[in-house]
């Protein structure tokens, strides 16, 4: 029988990004060695299979520790743990093959396009493999082998308890669902022959968190963490239901036996079943997950792995996809940049610039079109009437502001005017300055429908009780004037549904600038790989 020597290799690349991979392990200490390269090949999902938990004609190997699930807790989190840093990539680790006996089939529910194993095996025993073990498999898979795989004894904490239960729970944000917590719902998953109850919390427990703006909606994170555990043990019920106090369906179901926490949430454990005693129910067995820290935190990052530091991360880049405006050319490409009051949108429009766009500021141009013998100035005159025209000739705002803040109608008169003057004036500075990009600044862009005229749109925000600080301070503001300005605006929530990219000019100005910055370096390839 011929060898198939193909090892993990530059030379041995497959030419398309496998989208999902399978990697089929006999030995989980060493998937670190193989995961730097496997990483460029394979883009959204990697399922992971312990062979050996497998009967396979690959060769089985069936230790003690397999027949008691929980055991796998420290293997599992071993592997975990080495796929730390490639944080983009959705890893899984299988559980059918551990809990259940002569499991044969690998089910999976993304297809998958490229099979990895960490060891040489004869080629027509992969190729039989694959075919009679690998239902999900795709017709144009591409295969690759590494050199890693001796298998070895998983180590075991003979400390720990390993009992398993019925039905286990435990609950969450979930945003973002994460390295911990895969694992959490791993062990919970582990710990429960029949049932998972999950519960996830709902808008009303989130406005402590970080860029909770940013947190993915309820229906999102629900999806999300059926996802999972649908994937990593179909056999089980999965109970996912939405929570609006930290104690969830825990503080009365008495079919529950286990509650799953991390040692940060283990108080709330606790809670839970101070709670039940009161409901005259048996307290849940609490198992407690160490907390897993992240490789690389950055300044203003937390030191554990956390939904948090993933939502700091997403800033700068696009949050939501750009789709096409058939009606603006190519060239020059438009980003519209919003926020509220104080939100920082000057000093982003600012690094834009020094960075090569070329900076509209509406907040000046609407000054511009105000002046004297410019596009607005006698229309505004012949509506609102001589007496908002000062000693000095021109148009006293404060005058014309007094007028249309306290009445709507003439609100309306005033925006029917300037808006499309300024909108005029603003493509004028467009087509003299033959720019390749442009940022259009601008409060009220969303307010004026001048989106439509973008092929972007960016949003600056911070936290109501910082802009509020910052109103004050920058324009000598009164606390109550600054609240009414503040209660004005639209919330950072519509600026952040309407934006491609965010910015959060939360912390120092040099953490706002790299944000910036890799916006800026993004746009680049995306401007790319339109104009070729
Ligand atoms: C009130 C709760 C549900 C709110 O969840 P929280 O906002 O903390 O969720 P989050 O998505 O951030 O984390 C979910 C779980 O993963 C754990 N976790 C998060 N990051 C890490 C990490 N780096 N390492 C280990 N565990 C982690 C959390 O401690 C928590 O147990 C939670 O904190 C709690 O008190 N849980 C215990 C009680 C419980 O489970 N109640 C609901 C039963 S249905
Ligand atoms: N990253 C940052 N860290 C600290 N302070 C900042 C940061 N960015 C901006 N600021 C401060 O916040 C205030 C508002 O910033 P800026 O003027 O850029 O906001 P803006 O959104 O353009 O405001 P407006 O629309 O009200 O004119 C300024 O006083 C600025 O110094």
């Amino acid at each position: 029988m011929q060898q198939q020597k193909t090892l993990i290799s530059e030379a041995a690349r497959p030419k398309m990004i496998a989208k999902t991979a399978l990697l089929i392990v006999s030995n989980p200490n060493h998937i670190g060695k193989i995961l730097p390269s496997l990483t460029k090949q394979v883009n959204k999902t990697l399922y992971i299979q312990l062979l050996s938990a497998l009967s396979s004609p690959l060769g089985s190997f069936c230790p003690e520790i397999f027949n008691v699930w929980p055991k796998f807790t420290q293997t599992i989190s071993g592997i975990y743990a080495q796929t730390l840093q490639f944080e983009d990539l959705d890893v899984r680790v299988l559980l059918s093959g551990l809990k259940y006996k002569n499991v044969e089939y690998i089910k999976t529910r993304q297809p998958i396009d490229l099979v990895v194993f960490d060891k040489c095996y004869p080629e027509d025993d992969i190729t039989n493999f694959i075919k009679t073990r690998i239902p999900s498999i795709t017709d144009s898979y591409s295969i690759l082998l590494g050199d890693s795989g001796e298998f070895e004894e998983p180590t075991v904490d003979a400390t720990r308890d390993y009992n398993v239960y019925k039905h286990s729970v435990l609950g969450g944000t979930f945003d973002r669902l994460h390295t911990a917590h895969k694992l959490l719902l791993t062990e919970a998953a582990l710990r429960a022959t029949e049932k998972v109850t999950v519960g996830v919390t709902v808008e009303n427990m989130l406005g402590s968190k970080t860029l909770w703006e940013l947190i993915e909606p309820l229906e999102n994170r629900i999806n999300g963490v059926k996802d999972f555990l649908e994937d990593i043990n179909p056999e089980i019920i999965h109970n996912v239901v939405p929570i609006s106090d930290m104690y969830g369906p825990a503080k009365d179901d008495p079919t529950m036996d286990v509650i799953v926490v991390s040692s940060e949430t283990e108080r709330g454990g606790v809670k839970v079943n101070e709670m039940r005693c009161k409901c005259g129910l048996q307290p849940l067995k609490i198992v407690t997950v160490d907390l897993i820290n992240d490789p690389n935190p950055s300044p203003h990052e937390e030191i554990k792995v956390s939904s948090s530091t993933r939502r700091i991360r997403t800033l700068g880049k696009v949050i939501q996809a750009i789709t096409p405006k058939a009606h603006l050319t190519e060239k020059p490409y438009i980003i519209g940049l919003t926020g509220g009051i104080c939100s920082g949108k000057s000093g982003v429009g600012r690094r834009l610039a020094e960075l090569g766009a070329y900076h509209i500021d509406c907040d000046k141009v609407a000054h511009f079109v105000y002046e004297p013998g410019k596009p607005a100035y006698n229309k505004i005159v012949e509506t609102f009437g001589k007496e908002v025209v000062g000693e000095n000739g021109e148009i006293n705002r404060k005058e014309i502001g007094a007028i249309v803040f306290k009445d709507p109608k003439q609100l309306q008169k005033l925006n029917s005017i300037v808006w499309p003057a300024i909108v005029e004036e603003v493509q004028e500075r467009i087509r003299k300055s033959n720019a390749d990009v442009v940022v259009m600044e601008a409060a009220i862009l969303l307010g004026a429908g001048w989106n439509k005229h973008c092929h972007e749109v960016w949003a600056t925000v911070i936290p109501p009780d910082v802009a509020l600080q910052r109103l004050q301070e920058r324009n000598k503001l009164s606390l109550e004037d600054a609240k009414s300005r503040l209660a004005a605006q639209i919330d950072n929530k519509k600026y952040i549904e309407a934006a491609n990219v965010v910015f959060y000019s939360l912390w120092d100005t040099e953490t706002t600038k790299k944000q910036v910055d890799k916006a800026w370096e993004l746009l680049l390839e995306r401007i790319k790989c339109i104009n070729t």
